[in-house]
């Protein structure tokens, strides 16, 4: 299998790129160049088979350093399987892994960091024990306090840890998992259970981590999660990629327009022509729109009033259920 990077000489990186409106900045590493922008991760017929089924099929990812990225996914499409060969926990069956653009190899773990979806931790610790534990893992750990006030600790730390709540565990487990200031975050959904609160400061954490130019890995079912946070995602359903883009850029492209709903009792009369095909719904009637703009002129030139009106894009799961004809969280 071809290196990615083999066709790349590293002076063509050596300085600011402008290209469009994004522009790349590199940074030297050791002997490399490592540019923001360009695939930090990246595999080329990653494979895992399990009783002869291949559930994870010939995966061609590209990850873009300094961005958050998404791998959806329905129950048992691959997701964890595939970040956990990412992560080195799990051997491929096929293909390769490169990280800068080398083969993973062992400095690669000591450059990432990874919050794994269950994470089982000594007993009879403090949270600060905790963090002292895992600090001694490391050469040059972060600085405790900035890893304390970055993660939202400090009213923690003499607390078991048996004893957070769900969403205060999660920030000390990625507290361990920024330990040692990794350029790459393995996040596997990290959100699974948590109510909306929690969800919410731990979605402001990834973004944090984020702004400090990491890129992270993300896998989630949550449709709105992957919506808020990443700025590129690959869609898995049965171990292969069936869509993979920006959120917005893949939205734009399979729907146009938006669905609009207007309370039936809105109308008096008759119908408007052009929203003869709308269809009744409970109290609602409502019409796929290709240009919002001018229906809603529509409706107001024939007087129709928009008090409780409803206009509605598609999101992710419209998206998946358009591929593939089934709920993307459907068991
Ligand atoms: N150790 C294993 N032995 C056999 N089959 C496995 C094993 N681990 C995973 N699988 C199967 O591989 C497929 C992919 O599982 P995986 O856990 O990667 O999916 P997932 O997308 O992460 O799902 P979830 O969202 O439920 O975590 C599933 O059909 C699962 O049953």
């Amino acid at each position: 299998m071809k290196n990615p990077w083999d066709s790349h000489g590293e002076s063509v990186y050596s300085e600011r790129i402008t290209l469009g409106h994004v522009t790349r900045c590199t940074r030297v590493r050791q002997s490399r160049t490592f540019i923001v922008g360009e695939s930090i991760l990246t595999t080329r017929g990653l494979t895992k088979i399990y009783n002869g089924i291949a559930v994870v099929d010939q995966l061609d990812l590209d990850i873009p350093a300094g961005i958050c990225f998404g791998l959806l996914g329905p129950n048992g499409a691959g997701k964890t399987t595939t970040i956990e060969m990412l992560e080195g926990i799990l051997k491929p069956d096929g293909g390769e892994i490169y990280y800068q653009g080398a083969p993973v190899g062992t400095g690669f773990y000591q450059k990432v960091g990874i919050q794994f979806q269950h994470t089982a931790l000594p007993d009879f610790l403090k949270v600060s024990d905790v963090l002292n534990l895992f600090s001694r893992f490391y050469d040059a750990p972060l600085p405790r306090d900035e890893l304390i006030a970055w993660c939202s600790l400090e009213d923690l730390l003499d607390r078991d840890h048996r004893k957070l709540s769900g969403g205060q565990k999660q920030r000390l487990l990625l507290a361990l998992a920024l330990m040692n200031d990794p350029d790459l975050l393995f996040l596997d959904e990290p959100t699974t259970g948590l109510d909306p609160q929690a969800r919410r400061n731990f979605w402001e954490l990834v973004r944090s981590v984020r702004s400090r130019g990491k890129t992270v890995l993300l896998t989630t079912h949550y449709m709105d999660e992957a919506e808020q946070l990443c700025d590129q995602i690959a869609v898995l359903d049965k171990g292969t990629i069936i869509a993979e883009g920006a959120p917005r850029a893949l939205l734009n492209q399979h729907f146009h327009g938006a669905l609009i709903r207007i309370p039936v009792g809105n109308f008096q009369g008759d119908l408007p022509e052009f929203f003869a095909h709308a269809e009744l719904q409970g109290d609602f009637l409502q019409l796929q729109a290709t240009e919002v703009d001018s229906t809603l002129g529509e409706l107001m030139q024939a007087g129709i009033p928009l008090t409780g009106l409803q206009v509605e894009s598609a999101n992710l799961d419209d998206l998946f259920l358009k591929l593939t004809g089934h709920e993307l969280r459907g068991e």
